[in-house]
């Protein structure tokens, strides 16, 4: 499952030594913009290290820089790796180079550039795992201003989460900046989860438990789906009335799928 997936920056020693004990679905180990140029060897060198460690972390990704692939893929290659965030990935090119240097690693696009956004369906479609978007740079290349709900960038959104559903993708929200800010951080996980973001990235471990009670099944969400199945049990029609709706065959995939988040093991 990837409800909480966090970045964790490769130049901070502290947050890695913390990595490992992270109660989060999925993390993302950071060699992009959280680190600095000054700062590019030691953490590669850092993130090597804890890949060879008995790392027993859940989902491990890692996001790459372009311009040093050459230098991640020597040093990181053969390592625990579940996959690779792909950074301004523009068109499919981008997919391409990375899977030409690193071939059989699942590979996850980020679409914060306005390029990104244009050409999402042929990056969706390149066979890549997982679409990401990416707020901050979606709104420095947009050039626009933050608005209530996203308004900003909304539009982005949106394509992203279509064309992500359209190829049968896993797509995760934006990180939200304000660490400290908790009612606003959850405000924009009800929203995220309603777009249809199956989960949403992280900057700080504050956010990681209300990130995932945001994305795991309500207990209003699970209630409804018991009463569904058990409408259906044992009858082969289309449509059943629960609760005063009126409830079809569609509304039955929808209910199971609920359930079996809230009961499948986290990872
Ligand atoms: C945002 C931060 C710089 C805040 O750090 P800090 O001021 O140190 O916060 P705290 O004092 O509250 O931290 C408490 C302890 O938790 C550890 N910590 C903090 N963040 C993380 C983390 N991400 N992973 C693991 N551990 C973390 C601190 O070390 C403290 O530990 P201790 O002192 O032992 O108690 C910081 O949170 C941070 O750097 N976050 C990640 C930043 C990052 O990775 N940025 C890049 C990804 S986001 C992005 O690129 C967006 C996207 O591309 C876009 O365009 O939108
Ligand atoms: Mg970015």
């Amino acid at each position: 499952m990837f409800r909480s997936v966090l970045f964790i920056p490769c130049a901070n020693a502290k947050a890695m030594a913390k990595a490992a004990t992270l109660p989060c679905d999925a993390l993302i180990f950071d060699l992009e913009d959280a680190v600095g140029n000054d700062e590019r060897d030691g953490a590669l060198t850092r993130l090597a290290e804890t890949l060879a460690s008995d790392f027993t972390a859940k989902t491990v990704l890692v996001r790459i820089h372009p311009q040093y692939l050459g230098a991640i893929h020597k040093t990181l290659a053969g390592l625990r790796i579940d996959g690779l965030v792909i950074p301004k990935v523009n068109g499919p090119e981008d997919i391409r180079g990375v899977a030409h240097v690193w071939p059989n690693i699942p590979l996850w696009a980020m679409i914060e550039t306005a390029r990104g956004v244009v050409h999402v369906r042929e990056i969706a479609d390149t066979g890549v795992k997982g679409l990401i978007a990416g707020p901050n740079d979606l709104r420095k290349d947009l050039r626009t201003r933050p608005m209530a709900d996203r308004r900003d960038i909304l539009h982005a959104l949106t394509q992203i989460v279509l064309h992500a559903r359209a190829q049968d993708l896993i797509v995760l929200d934006g990180v939200y900046n304000a660490f400290q800010d908790e009612a606003g951080f959850k405000a924009e996980c009800e929203q995220g989860r309603s777009l249809g973001f199956d989960g949403k990235t992280l900057i700080h471990p504050a956010q990681i438990a209300p990130c995932e009670a945001a994305f795991s099944p309500s207990p209003e969400d699970i209630a409804w789906a018991k009463a569904v199945v058990g409408a259906f049990d044992g009858s082969t029609a289309g449509v059943v009335s629960v609760n005063g709706e009126m409830v079809e065959r569609l509304h039955l995939e929808q209910a199971q799928r609920i359930l079996g988040v809230s009961f499948s093991p986290r990872g």
